[in-house]
């Protein structure tokens, strides 16, 4: 494969309800696709899914612009790769800065995939048949998260995180498991409990699912010792940055559970490795979610049928979140299910009328 051109299109689209989390407030969600074309005008896409201020991790849609457009673009164009891992290594110059490479990585490997005439999910040694599906709800008020579960339910959802934080915790809990109580709970804090560690003992009795991320992002020693005070399993996100975040957080029993982000993780090679090593250790790993659109979320289907995604992940319906979405096919739950895409590659292209109407600006990047 040899990288010709990428196409960068900035959109923005309104979210069909607020997404309201311990660190701020998701109204309009701005996001960047990417699409890599190489010498036989075959097209690859892939997504950047930082949010517009850096309130979840450091990256904005304007630094992987950036990065993408000044940094990343000219270490890849007029290359050739023989195979998408490489761009792993292509990339390790430039530190950090994640979402903006996994854009790039994950481009290359619906490219890749579709240039083998398969589907990404089959390439990559999924072997589920499906994918479990899960909904996330970030309220207001335990009254819009009452209203929000039950229409979730109807859709055929089975297991429900939701987003907590000191004060929002335990009576919210409680409700949930009154109204619902054969139903998987798991709380996300986002590390709203960072130096508020009594408060989080005071949930180790509610027979959580799991409980999210509860401290700062750096504190794998911290975490570390907060479960061992506690029996509710503790599921690190932010904290796992990388393969290696991943194996410190292993070998100091910071967690027990990691939620896998492609973005997060830097692309689709890392997460496969984070994946394979938690296998290895017994570590139970599910496919996190970022609002995304159709592009991250087809990607996050394919991630999704590895065999260590045994447990529900925050994949939900593009219908959850949009109107309507900028890929061709819709991702469909059906009781608590997706079937991944027959088609090459992710299995989705863009829709090009719905591209126009939601793009805020396009660039086209050649060497
Ligand atoms: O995509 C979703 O359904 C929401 C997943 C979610 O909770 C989330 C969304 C945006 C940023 C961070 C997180 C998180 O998992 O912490
Ligand atoms: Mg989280």
């Amino acid at each position: 494969m040899k990288i010709t051109k990428i196409d960068l299109h900035i959109i923005e689209m309104k979210l069909k309800t607020p997404f309201v989390t311990s660190l701020g407030k998701v109204t309009n969600r701005r996001g960047i696709i990417v699409e890599i074309h190489d010498e036989t005008r075959a097209t690859g896409l892939g997504e950047a899914v930082a949010f517009s201020t850096p309130w979840y991790t450091e990256e904005t849609v304007e630094t992987c612009f950036h990065i993408i457009k000044d940094v990343l673009a000219p270490l890849v164009l007029n290359r050739s790769f023989e195979h998408p891992e490489e761009l792993f290594d292509r990339m390790k110059t430039v530190r950090k800065n994640p979402m903006a490479k996994a854009s790039i990585d994950m481009a290359v490997w619906d490219l890749y995939a579709k240039l083998l005439g398969q589907p990404l999910h089959k390439l990559i040694g999924g072997t589920r048949e499906n994918v479990l599906a899960g909904v996330v709800i970030g309220a207001h008020s335990i009254r819009e998260m009452l209203q929000q579960i039950e229409r979730a339910r109807q859709d055929g959802y089975n297991r429900v995180k939701i987003k907590i934080g000191p004060g929002k915790d335990e009576k919210w809990i409680r409700v949930i498991q009154e109204s619902y109580p054969d139903m998987d709970i798991l709380a996300d804090a986002n590390s709203s409990y960072t130096q508020n560690e009594e408060l989080l003992l005071k949930l180790d009795d509610l027979g959580l699912q799991m409980i999210e991320q509860p401290l700062s992002q750096d504190d794998l020693v911290d975490h570390a010792a907060l479960q061992k005070k506690m029996k509710t399993p503790i599921c690190l996100d932010e904290s796992i940055t990388s393969l290696h975040a991943a194996k410190s957080a292993i070998l100091l029993n910071s967690c027990k559970m990691i939620n896998i982000k492609i973005g997060r993780v830097g692309g689709l090679t890392e997460a496969i490795r984070i994946h394979n090593l938690c296998q290895e250790h017994g570590i139970q790993v599910w496919c996190g979610g970022m609002l995304e659109f159709g592009v991250s979320r087809a990607h996050n289907v394919a991630l999704a049928t590895l065999p260590g995604f045994s447990i529900p992940g925050d994949i939900s319906s593009s219908s959850r979140y949009w109107e309507e979405d900028i890929t061709s096919t819709d991702i469909i739950v059906k009781d608590g299910t997706i079937f991944p895409f027959k088609g090459v590659g992710i299995g989705v292209e863009l829709n090009r009328e719905r591209l126009k109407q939601v793009r805020i600006h396009h660039e086209i990047i050649y060497k």
